[in-house]
């Protein structure tokens, strides 16, 4: 522990967010009309947090994750990921800080059929800037593989695995980097129920273990699992749980 950290933590000083939105719209522009998808979000995600996000068709949950990803930016407002604005990045720097921060796992599991499974999961660290040692790597994607109890088909080719394993191997291949956010979307949606709550119990075991989740989903029974729930109406946060567990992650009602 630093001196500082030491010090902020005797005094009880707030923990910066590891994610934080200030005032985020998103506002969809053609020559004929013009959709607000994000009204106005305020949200800190603290380490260690699992927050789902539910909400009717076309509220603004992907397009709340996209920016959460950096695959979109938004109209306005502020959001910084450890203390760092990204709003305004570059694509490449976009890209740079994806890659480094942030997994991402999908309903389509978006696996390459023709790379090996060990191979799909060492392709975030390949595309590193600054490249790490083989031997690093190796040790990387191993590690994940056990996380995910997949050891055994590291030489496969993800068209030879069952839907659930195939979403096995996208936890590890978004976990591989070490980022500081997971984001979910609908990650049961191709699987049947058991495989489905499998994959769940496998995001709630590594939240249990410290990685900082963000799920969309549809299904109330998932959502529940989160530590927090965010309610999407209309591109804007309706309310909180409340629950006293998760104070530190805060959310607000934003004025129309
Ligand atoms: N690229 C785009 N161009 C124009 N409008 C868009 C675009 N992407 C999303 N929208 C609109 O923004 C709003 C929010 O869409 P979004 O996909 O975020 O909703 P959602 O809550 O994820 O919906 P679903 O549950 O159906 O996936 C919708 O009205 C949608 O039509």
């Amino acid at each position: 522990m630093t001196t500082n950290t030491a010090l902020n933590a005797s005094l009880g000083a707030a923990t910066p967010a590891t994610i934080a939105l200030r005032g985020i719209t998103k506002v969809f522009a053609t020559d004929e009309m013009e959709t607000h998808a994000l009204r106005g979000i305020d949200l800190d995600i603290y380490t260690g947090d699992f927050v789902s996000i539910c909400g009717p068709s076309g509220c603004g949950k992907s397009t709340l994750l996209s920016l959460l990803g950096l695959l979109d930016m938004p109209t306005s407002g502020s959001y910084q990921i450890e203390g760092h604005e990204v709003s305004g990045l570059s694509l490449s720097e976009a890209a740079y800080i994806r890659n480094e921060k942030i997994g991402f796992i999908f309903q389509s599991f978006n696996l390459i059929d023709e790379l090996t499974v060990f191979d799909n999961i060492a392709l975030p660290l390949r595309y590193r800037r600054t490249s790490l040692p083989k031997a690093e790597i190796e040790a990387r994607v191993q590690a994940c593989l056990q996380k995910v109890d997949m050891t055994h088909r590291a030489g496969h080719r993800p068209n030879q695995l069952s839907g659930g394993q195939q979403q096995r191997i996208a936890i590890a291949r978004a976990l591989v980097g070490n980022p500081a956010l997971l984001l979910v979307d609908e990650p049961t949606g191709n699987l049947d129920s058991k495989n489905g709550d499998a994959v769940m119990e496998m995001l709630q075991q590594l939240n249990n273990d410290g990685t900082t989740l963000c799920m969309v989903t549809h299904d109330p029974r998932y959502a529940d699992m989160a530590s927090r729930k965010l309610h999407l109406l209309d591109g804007r946060i309706l309310d909180a749980d409340g629950s006293p567990l998760q104070q530190h992650v805060t959310l607000k009602q934003v004025a129309p």
